[in-house]
């Protein structure tokens, strides 16, 4: 498959290596000019369970796609932060045609009002991922553990095509699943970032050292909690206990020693977080549907103090 990677960051390297190594016909493009200059010259190298990797793959920054003219891939994938979304989509959409899908596993929720603009509905394949993924410096992913994607067509069309995503994943061992309810997944993955994301930021830990503090159950049960009061004014109705149960199991598997990415993003390289697209628009929806939400508003503001301080 012809498939554009659009954010060639930890998560956009991950997939690009895997999915290369099944032989796709990948096209990379990212705005981080280190990064498309270490991987220009050096191939995209990584960390991969240990063993060093090289891929030499097209790449290309956002201000270099009118070198990609005619260039028309079957899917672009988005890898880009949330809060980077619209403006690299901007930044690409002549290479988006009537035929081409766009398939966004981004972190957070409302990624699909911004895609809209770019993508009908039936071109558009939203859902999670629970691979994991590290930036060591430009070029250079740093991967390990197992994962899963659960993606769906968000329009009433686009079925066949977001079945054979699911074969060309499959075939690159990135175990996807293709998934009833989209929007359940994206609220359920939103709690895993909502409270491992967060509490492993404000808290300085990795996964599983969270969850050896004896905190780490009221924590989750009272983020969750808020996350499914939002959830249910838009129809989503969330199984707390099983979500509960999904975020506690990482805190024994094979990601417990991962700094999730907002740590990454907040601590390790003083970046802007997607807060505002996790328990921040948690806090919004809930001042929308007249929710309470006070651990999800007092963690978005220690998570933006944070980044004050630091001057992202
Ligand atoms: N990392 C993980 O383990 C997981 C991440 N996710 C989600 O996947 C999406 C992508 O995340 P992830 O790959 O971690 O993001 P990264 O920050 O690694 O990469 C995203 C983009 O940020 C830019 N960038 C990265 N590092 C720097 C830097 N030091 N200075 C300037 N720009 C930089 C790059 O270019 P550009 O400037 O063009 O953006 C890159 O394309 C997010 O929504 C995230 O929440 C989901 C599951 C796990
Ligand atoms: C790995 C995981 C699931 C931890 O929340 C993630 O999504 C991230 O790091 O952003």
């Amino acid at each position: 498959m012809k498939i554009a990677i659009v954010g060639v960051g930890a998560m956009g390297s991950r997939f690009a290596l895997m999915l290369h190594k099944s032989g796709n016909d990948l096209v990379l493009i990212d705005g981080w000019q280190p990064n498309v200059q270490a991987i220009r010259q050096q191939g995209l190298q990584a960390d991969f369970n240990g063993k060093a990797v090289t891929a030499n793959i097209p790449v290309y920054s956002l201000e270099e796609v009118d070198q990609l003219q005619g260039y028309q891939p079957e899917l672009i994938i988005a890898f880009t932060k949330s809060y980077q979304l619209d403006s690299a989509f901007a930044k690409i959409k002549a290479l988006i045609t009537p035929q081409t899908y766009v398939l966004c596993l981004l972190n957070g929720m409302g990624h699909e009002s911004i895609l809209k603009k770019y993508v009908d509905d039936n071109h558009l394949l939203l859902g999670i991922t629970m691979w994991t993924a590290g930036l060591a410096g430009p070029g250079h992913a740093t991967l390990f553990g197992n994962g899963n994607v659960e993606l769906k067509n968000f329009g009433s069309e686009g079925k066949d095509f977001a079945l054979k995503v699911v074969d060309v994943f499959n075939d690159a061992g990135l175990c996807p699943k293709y998934i009833d309810d989209p929007k359940y997944a994206i609220w359920r993955k939103a709690c895993v970032n909502g409270t491992l994301n967060t509490l492993c930021s404000i808290l300085d830990c990795n996964i599983g050292e969270l969850g050896q503090t004896q905190e780490a159950a009221d924590f989750l049960k009272t983020i969750i909690a808020e996350f499914a009061a939002v959830a249910a004014q838009e129809g989503v109705n969330l199984d707390q206990a099983e979500v509960y149960q999904h975020v506690d199991e990482t805190f024994h598997g094979d990601i417990a020693d991962h700094y999730p990415s907002m740590y990454q993003d907040l601590l390790k390289n003083h970046r802007k977080t997607e807060i505002d697209f996790i328990n921040g628009a948690v806090w919004q929806k809930g001042k929308e549907y007249g929710v309470a939400t006070p651990y999800c508003t007092l963690i978005t503001q220690l998570i933006h103090a944070k980044e004050e301080l630091l001057g992202v």
